[in-house]
């Protein structure tokens, strides 16, 4: 399958880690552009990876395969409408956007080939993993390309139900900072007990990756690697416990569901 030329429609933090990933994998600059309309945002992407860049959203799908929209939820309307005129048939949407599903990007844009996902920012080393939604328009072959795109920069895993991606967002997409939150107060809790805050920063964000890494490699689960941890009356056992004792799970099952219910709103709030 040849490479896709794509569009990016806004240039900033996730756009940037989709290209970033894409650019490292050995995409090369002449299939991938983007547009934004900030000049600052335009030519610090087109330095950073030697893609063409343009103020006008319309000319940077003209002739594309592909045009993912990287613009923030609440400017999706405005943009798609814009550029509605000047999509072309064949041409696959990928929305990236959270919380604004494919039948308002179809009332917006038409009837189109529509491929929703929600990717996240490890993308930018290689690292991300993607949620995928595809509407009925979308052929073999689109879909083939939109998992191109994805899987350029991670794991990319298909949705049977457009809905799911709320819980994606939720687990996922704002995932990472999640775990910034943790490896901020590990290392703020470390340089407390004493040590240099360098040193308690690299040592929470190997811990970090050699528990990532284990729990991906490993043929037990999670709960199994934990407990190989924690030694009876031991000092992991007196952690865990303070952890429970504070409603740990219940705080992540309260968190993820925000998040996934926010998910939802924007659907309502922005999606008319
Ligand atoms: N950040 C993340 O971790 C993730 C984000 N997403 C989704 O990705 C999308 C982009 O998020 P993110 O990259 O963080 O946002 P950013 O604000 O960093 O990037 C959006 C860019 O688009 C530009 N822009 C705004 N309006 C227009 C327009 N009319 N035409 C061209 N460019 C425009 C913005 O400029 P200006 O700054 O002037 O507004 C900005 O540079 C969102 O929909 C978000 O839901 C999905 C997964 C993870
Ligand atoms: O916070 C947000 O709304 C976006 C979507 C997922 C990650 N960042």
């Amino acid at each position: 399958m040849t490479t896709p030329r794509i569009a990016f429609i806004g240039a900033g933090n996730m756009a940037a880690s989709l290209i970033g990933g894409m650019r490292a994998q050995g995409v090369g600059a002449e299939s991938i552009r983007a547009s934004d309309r900030g000049a600052e945002q335009r030519e610090k992407i087109s330095a950073q990876y030697g893609i063409d860049v343009f103020a006008s959203n319309a000319e940077a799908i003209n002739g594309v395969d592909v045009i993912v929209l990287s613009i923030k939820p609440q400017a999706m309307k405005e943009v798609c409408l814009d550029l509605a005129p000047h999509i072309k048939d064949g041409q696959l949407i990928v929305s990236i956007a959270a919380g604004i599903s494919s039948a308002s990007l179809a009332n917006w844009l038409g009837e189109r080939a529509i491929v929703r996902c929600m990717p996240n920012t490890p993308a930018l080393l290689r690292q991300g993993v993607s949620g995928l939604y595809a509407n009925p328009q979308v052929s073999a072959e689109q879909r083939q390309q939109a998992e191109q795109l994805l899987s350029a920069v991670g794991l990319a895993l298909w949705l049977d139900e457009e809905h799911l991606i709320d819980a994606v967002t939720a687990v996922s997409g704002s995932g990472p900072a999640y775990f910034f939150l943790l490896i901020e107060a590990m290392t703020a809790a470390g340089e407390k007990l004493g040590l240099p805050r360098e040193t308690a920063e690299k040592l929470t964000q190997q811990t970090a990756l050699g528990a990532a890494q284990m729990a991906i490699a490993s043929d037990v689960d999670a709960a199994e690697l934990r407990r190989r941890v924690t030694s009876p009356a031991g000092t992991t056992e007196a952690a865990i416990k303070t952890f429970q004792a504070g409603g740990f799970e219940a705080l992540v099952d309260a968190a993820l569901n925000a998040a996934a219910q926010r998910s939802a709103e924007l659907a309502e709030q922005l999606g008319k």
